[in-house]
């Protein structure tokens, strides 16, 4: 990629604070800072593969050991990992008692109870709660207006001040509250100070002395020099209220280089207080050189120097544009699919395309970096990250709701790994769980084949159209571990007409409580991406609930899930016909499919299940799996059976394309009773050209009523096997109809083969 001729065609340049009176640069610079230390949290949440508990608690010991006496802990409700660091350090008496253990929570009630849950019975504990407030946020991490900004910074406070109430009366645990601005640099001055205000407000009971609120005031993303954050925090020092109650906190980030120096800074600027990671670490880090490949650059001087550039080095580390926590990885795939939106607006008026996404301050590929380690996965990363790589690997957009589901699982994995998720380990995690991706994946129940239809109506008045409008019915073929059976259900639509078969056949009861679609890819190519929820039938409400995926050129094929059956044994096939008859159609046609791999259109199971019904009577009531194989091999003179010779049969042929279309001509030869018969015709395809062959050699006419085809077997074992219908008149006689049956490695000839069957069955004279 070239170097941007005029990068400010993709940057916007920013509106520093007008501060002409600052006093900042005269302060002499003396005061000692309270020190934070966030390795534990704002390090940890940046590496690879967090630490392990075993790893925190060394870090921990050596932070004490270095007089820290504020120490950012973890993100308790992040992982398991994170939680029972915190409550080891507590239960083994870590924590020196001159020192307070801080743990970091979004605004997010069920966040903030697990924070406090994991400090319960702490002597001194800080919780930090944050929430982002500049506007690029307020628009696409959050959807919010400033007011309800606001409104979600007090709400929490509240909450986090009744239940650390509660906590101290419970274990007298003693609290200090800090809120940050997240983005605070980013955000409008007056607007974050009006933020904090309404938060001192709600937290109600901010005093002097250990009582105060600390205000942290992060440069989330360092996008200016170190003056001018000064300018910001001298600005907030100035004209936020009751000033002799607060702490003031800075929390820099490094992104241009300049972490210490806006430290320093700000410390002039009325900063008391410092959160920091030892040697540089925390996020990413921080040229009007051509550094569009800055690799070949890097590259060079590490051969000549044979120095390794650490991983968080501005611009150039390994780690400066990766994401591994889940508040990012969340802002970031917003961030793109706003800035995809805004960038095809501005292409239609022919405006800037800026960049503006969130925690990113340049676009990758400007320094000749890709994308694919810009969101990396382990146990601090949520949702959003892990959907992003969904969606780039495997085009699937989860719904929000199915997100939190796989999310647990991802979680559960890296927790117990203690690892970093790989994208393969993603995926592969994503198929197994939904058996996505082929018969590699497939889980207990997998659905070979289905068929839509309007279910008949059992009102006799009723001329039919209207009403077999609104019910469906589901026919389909499944393989149930491993044994195929042949379903059948009625519903309001596709995806209930399958639930009532697994219900009528398996005993499945389930209800669907949530479907969701989108297409994938476009054209022609295009296919319909389907995510169900199902859950037991007649719990809506249900706290259990399972996930299905399915990708199918056709919306209601692309429905499954067959997660929920979990290792529930489910009910086998028995057969029962004749008189006490317990099996119907349904089983018949399953046991055909696993005895032969026959897959029985519905029309042909219809019609063997009377003669099984008829042959059951006649011997008696019963009929053995054995007995009902053979009856449908003679039926129909399938495979070795001893029935009679058929009258006609197939000898060797060839087709002839006739013009442009679809047109065939059938040279070849018939078998009539034995004797070979050389014939021609011409059809509108192969199956009416070979009728056609036939013609001139029978009395009456031969026409096809319905044809059907399915593969058995995969690979280079695959044959094609055909069912034809066919429907006989002659002239002054009843019209029957019959059935054949052909297989062939060749599709066509398994076609032709059924029409010959068919046929003879119908005993047509030649
Ligand atoms: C600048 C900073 O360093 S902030 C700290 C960042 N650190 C981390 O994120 C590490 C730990 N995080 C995690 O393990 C996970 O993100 C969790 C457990 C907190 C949450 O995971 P999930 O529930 O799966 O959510 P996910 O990670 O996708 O976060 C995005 C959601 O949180 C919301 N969110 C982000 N920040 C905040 C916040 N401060 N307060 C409230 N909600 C927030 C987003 O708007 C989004 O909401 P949406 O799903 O309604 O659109
Ligand atoms: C959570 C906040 C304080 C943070 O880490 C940041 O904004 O950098």
């Amino acid at each position: 990629m070239p170097m941007l001729a005029d990068p400010s065609t993709k940057y916007k340049g920013y509106t520093p604070i007008d501060l002409p009176d600052r006093k900042w640069p005269s302060q002499k610079y003396g005061k000692v800072p309270v020190w934070l230390s966030t390795d534990l949290r704002d390090g940890n949440q940046a590496l690879a593969n967090p630490m392990t508990v075993e790893q925190k608690t060394l870090f921990f010991r050596q932070l004490v050991k270095c007089g820290v006496k504020e120490i950012e802990a973890a993100y308790p409700a992040a992982s398991d990992t994170d939680f029972q660091f915190v409550r080891g350090l507590i239960e083994n008496n870590e924590v020196p008692e001159d020192t307070w253990i801080q743990v970091l929570t979004p605004a997010r009630e069920d966040l903030i109870r697990r924070t406090i849950d994991s400090v319960a019975g702490a002597k001194k504990a800080i919780i930090h709660m944050y929430n982002a407030t500049s506007p690029t946020f307020r628009d696409v991490v959050f959807r919010n207006s400033k007011e309800k900004t606001i409104e979600l910074a007090i709400t929490h406070t509240k909450i986090v001040r009744q239940l650390t109430e509660e906590c101290t009366a419970k274990y007298g645990t003693k609290f200090r509250y800090e809120y940050s601005p997240e983005t605070f640099t980013q955000t409008e001055p007056e607007f974050a100070i009006e933020v904090c205000e309404a938060v001192k407000a709600a937290w109600g009971k901010a005093g002097t002395g250990e009582d105060r609120i600390i205000f942290n005031l992060p440069a989330t993303v360092e996008i200016a020099p170190p003056n001018h954050y000064a300018d910001q925090i001298e600005n907030f020092c100035r004209k936020i209220s009751e000033r002799e109650k607060i702490i003031v906190s800075l929390h820099p980030h490094n992104d241009r280089g300049c972490g210490i120096a806006a430290a320093e800074l700000g410390m002039m600027a009325g900063g008391d207080r410092i959160e920091g990671c030892l040697f540089g670490n925390g996020e990413r880090t921080g040229n009007c050189l051509d550094f569009s490949d800055l690799q070949s650059t890097i590259d060079t001087v590490t051969q000549c120097n044979d120095l390794p550039i650490h991983p968080r080095y501005p611009w150039a580390g390994d780690l400066v544009f990766t994401a591994f926590s889940g508040s990012h990885q969340d802002a970031i795939k917003k961030g793109f699919e706003a800035q995809r939106i805004r960038h095809t607006e501005a292409e239609a008026t022919r405006g800037p395309k800026y960049w503006d996404i969130p925690y990113l301050p340049i676009d990758p590929a400007d320094l000749g970096q890709n994308y694919e380690a810009v969101i990396r996965v382990n146990s601090q990363s949520g949702k959003g990250g892990i959907a992003y790589l969904v969606k780039q690997h495997l085009h699937l957009d989860m719904p929000r709701k199915m997100q939190i589901s796989f999310y647990q699982v991802v979680q559960a994995i890296s927790d117990r790994e203690a690892r970093e998720m790989t994208v393969d380990d993603i995926t592969t995690a994503f198929r197994d769980t939904y058996h996505f991706g082929g018969s590699k994946y497939a889980g207990r129940l997998a659905l070979r084949n289905f068929k839509i239809s309007n279910e008949p109506s059992d009102d006799p008045n009723d001329s039919g159209d209207e009403a077999a409008d609104e019910r469906r019915r589901f026919d389909g073929t499944i393989k149930v571990d491993g044994v195929y059976r042949v379903i059948r259900g009625n519903g309001n639509g596709p995806l209930s007409a399958l639930l009532d078969a697994l219900k009528t056949h398996l005993d499945l009861d389930f209800s669907i409580r949530d479907y969701i679609e989108h297409s994938v890819g476009e054209g022609q190519e295009s296919k319909a991406a389907s995510y169900v929820e199902i859950v037991p039938a007649g719990d809506r409400k249900s706290s259990v609930s399972w996930w299905g995926v399915g990708l199918d050129s056709d919306i209601a094929g692309s429905a499954r899930s067959t997660s929920a059956i979990g290792g529930r044994a489910l009910p086998e096939l028995k057969l029962s016909v004749g008189f006490n008859a317990r099996s119907g159609q349904e089983d018949v046609a399953s046991l055909i499919v696993n005895a032969l791999g026959l897959e029985l259109p519905r029309r042909l199971q219809t019609s063997f299940f009377e003669l099984v019904q008829r042959t059951a009577r006649d011997s008696g009531g019963e009929i053995s799996y054995e007995s009902l194989t053979n009856l449908f091999k003679t039926s129909y003179r399938f495979g070795d059976v001893n029935a009679s010779p058929a009258p006609f049969g197939l000898g060797s042929f060839k087709l002839e394309h006739v013009g442009e279309g679809s047109r065939r001509q059938f040279v070849g030869e018939i078998i009539f009773n034995g004797e070979a018969k050389a014939v021609a015709g011409e059809g509108n395809g192969p199956l009416s050209s070979a009728l056609a062959a036939l013609h001139p050699h029978i009395e009456g006419e031969l026409s096809i009523r319905e044809y059907s085809e399915h593969s058995i077997g995969e690979g280079t074992e695959v044959v094609a096997a055909s069912y034809v219908e066919l429907l006989y008149e002659v002239p002054g006689s009843k019209k029957r109809s019959a059935w054949g049956i052909g297989t062939d490695t060749d599709i066509t000839a398994s076609g032709i083969k059924a029409v010959f069957n068919a046929a003879s069955s119908l005993e047509v004279v030649a």
